[in-house]
């Protein structure tokens, strides 16, 4: 039997990945062209955009399909790739042929994402070389230091913010509440105050995120940091009026066009902006990461900010993690840049390497948030870092607002039952809009899984069972939905959480937070959508909530990693509560969420 019909039999491969393969096989037969090896590296080449990646990694194919093969040795099948005309081998910068699979190094794409990933590349350079107009330094130190009091203390905040200044292209990764919205938002305010001091107007600025949430947050925590500098002497207050109030997603940005993959803004028709500044950076996949670099007109600034940590996008891509990887850590600087900036931050650590990504990342370390009432940073630590035994340790000895329900795997029986129905309870007796989506915002159960008994699907069935009983209108009052695709047309977006509520003549309306204020439609009209009081963690990535729950499976399952625990346990703003047991959290801990990407190496090249 060919490997092809082994994987195919184990069912290790989706209708679509074997319908590739097999249409080159058809097509192949005719002039002899039909290895096997290459049947089957073309459908996981397909399968591997499903679970995540780039491409395939030809000695790594356990890493996108878990069947019980022996699978080819990795230079004999690229001898073999290399030989069928179906494979491209351009050089790292050429555009690829019309073939559909293109092979550089060891890495097997389809050939579109192979494309999305050396355009991205290519423009994050063109970015990255870029030398915006930094005016005279010397002349923003006293407002740079009014901003960043402790700028000559190897401040990252202020690092960041003064690598802003004479950078085009700027990533900015850490924790939750490292600081980094505060830190852009006086970048942006030494760019307006810069501009107004050199008598130019005020730069076009545009902040975004992947969903709809994310850009809700974003836009709550820049109008408290424009709040907080407005008390700050020596800031004008005409300063902080030119500065942004609101954030969109980065769809609404580019500008969707229905039914197409484009967007309106495009290297042709680029964004009207002079800085793009993009929150939840690790959330975006490396399509719409490849149209936004694109996008971004010359001579404009891009800041990407981030945790790096996070779980990496659902689709194709760790883009985030791949430009940080090929930045390098950032705390030295490449010697001219350390002197440029010397004004602001005094003395720097210098360094050799002048990549073409270095001096362009800094990583914020310390949270100033979630102090008091939730001791959650070490936790976060050990989950990020791996360590099982101090992760462990940390949850049975007790942190602030933390709880270990050790070996509980069903938290909807017993004695926590009520504890989380209460709030949801509370939801259903609450009729306006706004207030309801407020107070959806208190309390999270957050699963590894979707489907099974300890899936979001299941715990979501039975929740909504003890609301609202078995034989409940589907559409109750109270009833939380979440957004499953994105619909432009809504302006809805995968990730997008809605609350239900009856109007007075009983008629249900799905209402979700939008822009300009809330905005309902009937539920018959939706996207597709599913329960929300129980959801993945990776649907709540970019949201935050009061109470989160965390419930992981009794048994190990290969979508849990270290990034999916750092994930959930830092969705908590008050107060954190993980069921598990020992012995999954430890193979949790234990694997990396993985994604093949030939991106930090283009990058680095
Ligand atoms: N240098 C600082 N000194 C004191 N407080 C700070 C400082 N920087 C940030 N904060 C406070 O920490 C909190 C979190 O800041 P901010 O929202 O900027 O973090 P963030 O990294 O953007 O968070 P998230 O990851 O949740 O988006 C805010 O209350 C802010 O006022």
């Amino acid at each position: 039997m060919s490997l092809l019909d082994a994987l195919l039999r184990q069912g290790a491969l989706r209708p679509v990945d074997h319908a590739l393969a097999q249409s080159l096989r058809r097509l192949g037969r005719e002039d002899g062209d039909a290895d096997d090896r290459v049947l089957v590296a073309a459908a996981l080449a397909s399968s591997a955009i499903a679970h995540g990646h780039a491409g395939l990694d030809l000695s790594r194919p356990e890493l996108v399909c878990d069947a019980n093969v022996e699978w080819p040795d990795a230079a004999q099948w690229r001898d073999a790739l290399q030989a069928s005309r179906w494979v491209a081998l351009p050089s790292r910068d050429a555009a690829a042929t019309q073939a559909p699979l293109v092979l550089e190094d060891n890495l097997l794409y389809l050939r579109r994402y192979r494309e999305y990933e050396r355009r991205l590349a290519m423009n994050l350079r063109r970015i990255a070389s870029a030398s915006p107009a930094k005016g005279d330094l010397a002349s923003l130190a006293p407002l740079f230091a009014a901003l960043f009091p402790g700028a000559r203390d190897t401040d990252r905040q202020a690092r960041a913010a003064a690598l802003a200044l004479v950078r085009s292209l700027l990533l900015v990764t850490g924790g939750p509440g490292t600081g980094k919205t505060t830190t852009i938002t006086r970048v942006l305010l030494l760019l307006i105050a810069q501009a107004a001091l050199d008598g130019r107007p005020p730069p076009r600025i545009a902040l975004a995120a992947p969903t709809g949430r994310a850009a809700e947050r974003m836009a709550e925590s820049l109008r408290a940091a424009i709040a907080r500098l407005r008390d700050i002497e020596g800031i004008e207050a005409a300063w902080c009026d030119a500065l942004p109030s609101s954030a969109s997603t980065l769809h609404r940005l580019l500008g969707t066009i229905p039914d197409s993959p484009r967007f309106r803004h495009d290297a042709d028709h680029p964004l009207p902006f002079d800085a793009v500044v993009v929150d939840e950076a690790s959330m975006v996949d490396l399509p719409l990461m490849c149209k936004l670099v694109e996008a971004v007109p010359d001579g404009a600034r891009l800041i990407l900010l981030g945790d790096r940590d996070q779980l990496p996008s659902v689709e194709a891509g760790d883009v985030l993690a791949a430009i940080t990887d090929a930045a390098g850590e950032g705390d030295a600087l490449p010697a001219e840049l350390a002197r440029m900036l010397s004004p602001l931050l005094g003395a720097l650590p210098e360094r050799d390497d002048e990549g073409v990504l270095a001096g362009h990342r800094v990583q914020l370390q310390r949270g100033y948030r979630q102090a008091q009432s939730l001791e959650l940073a070490p936790l976060a630590d050990a989950m990020r870092t791996g360590d099982a035994e101090r992760a462990t340790q940390l949850l049975r000895e007790g942190l602030a607002g933390v709880r270990f329900h050790e070996d509980v795997s069903d938290p909807l029986s017993g004695s926590s039952r009520e504890t989380l129905l209460a709030p949801w309870r509370a939801l259903m007796s609450l009729t306006d809009p706004a207030q309801a989506l407020q107070q959806a915002q208190a309390l999270r159960l957050l699963t590894a899984l979707r489907e099974g008994a300890q899936g979001a699907a299941a715990l979501n069935q039975r929740i909504e069972d003890a609301l609202a009983g078995v034989q409940r209108d589907p559409y109750f009052h109270g009833r939380l939905l979440l957004v499953t695709e994105n619909s432009y047309r809504h302006g809805l977006f995968n990730g997008d959480i809605g609350v239900v509520q009856r109007d007075a003549a009983g008629v249900p309306v799905a209402w979700f937070a939008g822009a300009d204020g809330v905005r309902g439609f009937h539920p018959a009209s939706l996207p597709a959508h599913s329960g929300a009081f129980a959801m993945t963690v990776h649907k709540a990535q970019g949201s935050e909530f009061d109470t989160v729950w965390l419930l992981l499976p009794k048994q190990d399952a290969r979508t849990l990693s270290r990034e999916l625990l750092y994930t959930g346990v830092t969705r908590a703003r008050r107060e954190l509560h993980v069921c598990a047991s020992e012995g999954v959290l430890q193979a949790a801990l234990a694997r990396h969420a993985q994604r093949v990407s030939g991106l930090a190496a283009r990058l680095r090249a």
